[in-house]
C-alpha cells in the first residue's frame, strides 16, 4: 500500500484536477507517456450532488451521492477508455476517494440520484439513517472524536464503524481496481478512524500490477492536535502537509536555501519511504495561497517543484490547475455547464482557461530528471553559506538554485566531464542545446546563474550531454 506500482523509470503523479476522462486519455498517449510521468491523480469519478446555486463549485465533485460512475468529467465507459489507454503507455491511474461522507445538501446528483440530508438516505448506493454519525458539528480539533464522528462543513458523516457502509466502499473501490485502476487518494482521511480504514483497506483486492493498491491519505497535520498524520502510516502513504508548507516558505525568500542541506524528516517531515509530497493542491492553492506557493507567483513556484523533483524525498506529486480567481469558481464550462477541454498552443502550453503546469518546460524536464536519477542519494552538497545552494544525484544529475545573488562557480560534481544542456532552459535537441550549456571538467561543473534570470535554477543530467 506504500508502493505507487509506476512503470520501471517512472516516479511521479500530476494531479489533472477536473479533467474530462476524454481528455485525460488522450493526454496520457500524446504527453504523459511520452514525457516520463507515472501516473495521475483524477478527480473524484463517483456521482456528486449538482449545486447549481453557485453556478456548479469545484467542490460539488466533493459531496457525492452515489458510487456510480457518472460525473461531469465522464462515465463509466469513458472511465475505463481512460484507465486502459493511460495503462497502455505506463501512466497509473490513482483515484480521488470521498468516502468520509455524503452530501450536505439534498438534491439530485450527476446521475440522476436524488440525495436526502434531512432523512440521510441515498438510495444510488443505498445508505439510509442507520449508516451515519449523528449530525454533530466538528467544532474541536483537539477531540479526535468529534473530528471523526461528526460532520465537516455540514456532509453527512458515514459510520465507517458498520458492516454495510464497510462493505459499499469496499465495493466501490474494488470496482475500481477490477478498472484498472493502480490506487486511491483518500479524502478526508482525518476524518476517519485508521482503524476502520485499516479493516476497509484489508478487504480490497490486488491491483493488475501486483499487491495491495497504493493508498495515499489526505491527514492535514501541522502539529499541536491530538490526531497525528503517523495514526495512518501503518496503513498507508500520506499526504505531507509540511513539506509544501515550508518548502513555500523558504522559496518565498523567507528563510535561507542553506538551510535545506538536511532537507527530510529532520524537518519534521514523514519518512520519505510513507510520505506523498507536492507543492500545492487544490485546496490549499485556494483557501491558503499567501504560504502556499502556486502557478500565480511562477518564479518561485517553479524553484520549489524543481527542488522537490531533484530531491530524493517521498513520492512527488504535482498540480495541474484551471485558472482562478475567485476561490469557488469551477472549471472551465460551456453555457450548457458542460466541462470543456483544454487547447494547446504551438509551444505546448494550454488555453482555455488552463494553467497546466505540467506542460511547462522547466516541470516536464524536472519529472524526466527525477526519472533518470532515481535511486541515486545527493552527492557534492554545496551552499554560499546563504541563499545560494547546489547538489548532485548520485553520478547522475545536478541542479544549482540562487534565490539571491549570481553564481559564477565551478563546482564539485559527479557527473562525468563534457557539455550539458541546462534542462530549465532548453532542451538537447538535435545534438544541440536550445537553451544554456553547462561544461563538466576536471569533476567541475561551471555554473553560471544571475538572479535577475528567467528561472532561478540550472539543471543537467546525463541523457543531455552533447
Ligand atoms: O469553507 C468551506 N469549507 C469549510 C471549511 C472545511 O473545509 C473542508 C475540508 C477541510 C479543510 C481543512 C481541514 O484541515 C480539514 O480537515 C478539512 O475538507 C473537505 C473535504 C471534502 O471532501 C469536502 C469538503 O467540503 C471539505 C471542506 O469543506 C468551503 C465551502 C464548502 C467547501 N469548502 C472547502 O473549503 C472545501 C475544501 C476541501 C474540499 C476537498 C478536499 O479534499 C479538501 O481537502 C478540502
Ligand atoms: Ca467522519
Amino acid at each position: 500500500q506504500w508502493d505507487a506500482h509506476f512503470a520501471n523509470g517512472r516516479t511521479s503523479i500530476v494531479h489533472l484536477f477536473e479533467w474530462k476522462w476524454s481528455d485525460i486519455a488522450a493526454e496520457c498517449e500524446r504527453f504523459l507517456g511520452p514525457k516520463g510521468f507515472g501516473g495521475v491523480q483524477i478527480s473524484p469519478p463517483n456521482e456528486n450532488l449538482v449545486i447549481s446555486n453557485y453556478n456548479r463549485v469545484w467542490w460539488e465533485r466533493y459531496q457525492p451521492v452515489s458510487y456510480k460512475l457518472i460525473t461531469r468529467s465522464g462515465n463509466e465507459n469513458e472511465f475505463k477508455n481512460m484507465v486502459d489507454r493511460c495503462n497502455a503507455v505506463n501512466v497509473r491511474i490513482y483515484v480521488d476517494t470521498v468516502i468520509n461522507h455524503m452530501s450536505a445538501g439534498s438534491g439530485t446528483g450527476t446521475g440522476g440520484s436524488s440525495g436526502d440530508v434531512e432523512n440521510k438516505n441515498f438510495p444510488g448506493v443505498p445508505y439510509s439513517i442507520n449508516d451515519f454519525h449523528s449530525t454533530c458539528k466538528i467544532d474541536n480539533y483537539q477531540d479526535a472524536t468529534n473530528v471523526r464522528n461528526c460532520e465537516l462543513a455540514g456532509l453527512k458523516d458515514l459510520d465507517q464503524g458498520n458492516n454495510h457502509v464497510r462493505n459499499k466502499i469496499r465495493e466501490y473501490m474494488n470496482h475500481l481496481i477490477d478498472l484498472g485502476v493502480a490506487g486511491f487518494r483518500i479524502d478526508a482521511a482525518k476524518h476517519m478512524s485508521p482503524n476502520d480504514l485499516k479493516i476497509i483497506y484489508a478487504g480490497l483486492k490486488d491491483t493488475k500490477f501486483g499487491g495491495k493498491p497504493f493508498i495515499y491519505q489526505e491527514v492535514i497535520d501541522f502539529g499541536g492536535e491530538p490526531i497525528k498524520k503517523t495514526d495512518y502510516t501503518g496503513i498507508g502513504n500520506v499526504l505531507e502537509f509540511l513539506y509544501g508548507k515550508k518548502l513555500s516558505n523558504m522559496f518565498r525568500g523567507n528563510d535561507k536555501l542553506t538551510y535545506l542541506v538536511n532537507w527530510g524528516p529532520a524537518w519534521g517531515l514523514l519518512d520519505g519511504l510513507k510520505a506523498t509530497c507536492f507543492i500545492d493542491n487544490h485546496d490549499n492553492q485556494r483557501y491558503d495561497s499567501n504560504s502556499i506557493l502556486t502557478y500565480k507567483k511562477p518564479k518561485q513556484y517553479k524553484m520549489a517543484i524543481a527542488f522537490m523533483l531533484a530531491h530524493p524525498y517521498g513520492t512527488a506529486r504535482i498540480m495541474s490547475s484551471y485558472l482562478f480567481n475567485d476561490k469557488d469558481q469551477p472549471a472551465p464550462q460551456d453555457a450548457q455547464k458542460r466541462l470543456i477541454s483544454p487547447g494547446f498552443k504551438p509551444d505546448g502550453t494550454c488555453t482555455n482557461g488552463y494553467v497546466c503546469e505540467h506542460r511547462w518546460r522547466e516541470i516536464y524536464n524536472m519529472i524526466q530528471f527525477r526519472n533518470i536519477v532515481l535511486g541515486t542519494p545527493i552527492t557534492n552538497w554545496w551552499s554560499n553559506n546563504v541563499n545560494q545552494i547546489a547538489f548532485g544525484r548520485g553520478n547522475k544529475g545536478f541542479i544549482a538554485f540562487t534565490q539571491e545573488g549570481d553564481i559564477k562557480e565551478s563546482l564539485p560534481t559527479s557527473l562525468p566531464d563534457g557539455t550539458y544542456c541546462d534542462v530549465i532552459s532548453g532542451d538537447l535537441t538535435n545534438g544541440s542545446c536550445t537553451g544554456k550549456s553547462v561544461v563538466v571538467s576536471g569533476g567541475k561543473a561551471n555554473i553560471q546563474l544571475g538572479q535577475n534570470e528567467f528561472d532561478g535554477m540550472v539543471a543537467i543530467h546525463v541523457q543531455a550531454k552533447k
